[in-house]
């Protein structure tokens, strides 16, 4: 690994004028505590089923701006004063304003708060060209890990968040499914983005001279059977574009990086070869993340998609009964994901007499996708009924569904456009 992690100062940083944008990503890294938000209750339920409701703030109920202090999280100000990372790690806003390298008063400073959008990555980063295409309006604000992103948001250093979820080739990201369940923020959309993936090297490599090949698991996993025909030792890296970063600015001879064409260019990097994932369509889907939900309306006749996550009772036939309330009401499932459930991975279940306990050593969390809206009574009802038998349920977010697929490459006049306002 190229990067220590912990709460470190980016090298390289200018100092920033308040309300001008962040280059450097923020290391939050070193005092991520666990956030669970899955609090078994007396009954044996965890929770109840929680629908999006207007005007709620959803990161005040979070362990992250924890009761600990003993104040509601009302202003502004004070969320950015004193914000805790989780089970008694107190991050205080020197620390934060340290870790971003902004001062105190920038930090404070309502122009800087607002209107960022943080993404997972270095300038470069498909990551960032979906927080420009999803978020139009925000200013990127780069973080090293997908966790900081999310505390970006929940902190109110940023108004949205944009994560990848899944991609075409590499399957789904479950770091983010992860930490969907552990801090509470909505999903308020999406965007597909097509990945043309470049092998880059320093000015004036050739293929054949590389003995190493860095860049995200993702996009290594995306470009496997391209690399195992060049027969180079695969370096996992945080970002796409920080292994382009990384070789350009420690002169790395003979070591190659995976990332787009804007970002070779970004580091002044020569294209080796364009296109070399395994299969040409490559697409990833992020999602948009806010502290609030999304308000909809009965006037609004976009497509949309809700995204829940819950759990089952143990037994026979539990998951089929669950995805059968939308089976009844023609509900078209768009993704089903399970994950190990962290804060509950093993369960003891009683005999009907009680007399013996058999222990279930895995337990899941399942998430779905489903193509409706929840202002439609159909998916309603369908929630209500899911709720009967699910421990556990939570709406993530119901938003518009994405039709149109970005691209990134230099055909894309429009991307490109946008993209040559911030290079
Ligand atoms: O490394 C990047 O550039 C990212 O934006 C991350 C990421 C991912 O996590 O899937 C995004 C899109 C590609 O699928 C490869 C990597």
């Amino acid at each position: 690994m190229q990067r220590t992690y912990g709460l470190q100062k980016p090298t390289g940083t200018r100092p920033l004028k308040a309300g001008r944008s962040v280059c450097n990503p923020i290391f939050l890294a070193s005092r991520i505590a666990e956030v669970n938000t899955i609090q078994p209750s007396s009954s044996g339920r965890t929770a109840g089923m929680e629908a999006p409701t207007s005007g709620s703030r959803s990161g005040e109920s979070s362990t992250l701006l924890s009761p600990m202090f003993g104040r509601s999280a009302s202003s502004v100000a004070d969320h950015r004063l004193v914000a805790s990372l989780g089970s008694g790690a107190i991050l205080t806003s020197s620390l934060i304003a340290k870790a971003a390298n902004l001062s105190i008063e920038e930090l404070s400073n309502p122009s800087y708060v607002a209107a960022k959008v943080a993404y997972q990555g270095v300038p470069g980063a498909y990551s960032e060209v979906a927080a420009r295409k999803s978020c139009p309006d925000f200013e990127p604000l780069p973080c090293d890990q997908f966790e900081v992103a999310f505390q970006a948001l929940s902190q109110w250093m940023s108004e949205r968040a944009v994560l990848p979820i899944e991609n075409s080739l590499g399957g789904s990201i479950h770091a983010v499914y992860d930490l969907l369940i552990r801090y509470r923020l909505h999903i308020i959309g999406e965007t597909s983005l097509a990945i043309n993936h470049c092998l880059v090297a320093l000015p004036g490599s050739s293929k054949g001279e590389l003995k190493r090949v860095m860049s995200h698991p993702q996009a290594l996993a995306q470009c496997d059977a391209y690399l195992r025909r060049m027969s180079v030792v695969k370096e996992a890296v945080d970002d796409t574009a920080g292994a382009a970063q990384i070789v350009a600015r420690q002169g790395l001879q003979g070591v190659g990086a995976i990332c787009s064409r804007r970002a070779a260019e970004l580091y002044g990097l020569d294209v080796l070869e364009e296109g070399i994932q395994d299969v040409k369509d490559n697409v990833t889907r992020f999602i948009v993340l806010s502290r609030d939900p999304l308000v909809t309306s009965e006037s609004d006749t976009r497509s949309y998609k809700t995204s829940i996550v819950f759990s089952l009772q143990p037994g026979p036939g539990q998951l089929f009964k669950a995805l059968s309330v939308f089976a009844l009401r023609d509900i078209d499932l768009a993704k089903v994901e399970s994950r190990p459930m962290r804060t509950n991975p093993i369960v003891q279940i009683p005999s009907q007499d009680g007399t013996t306990v058999t222990r279930q050593n895995f337990n899941y969390l399942f998430y779905v996708d489903f193509v409706g809206s929840l202002m439609e009574v159909r998916c309603q009802n369908a929630l209500r009924h899911l709720q009967e038998t699910a421990p556990f349920l939570r709406v993530l977010g119901s938003y518009p569904m994405d039709m149109e697929l970005g691209s990134m490459s230099n055909d894309d006049p429009a991307m490109m456009q946008n993209m040559s306002r911030y290079n």
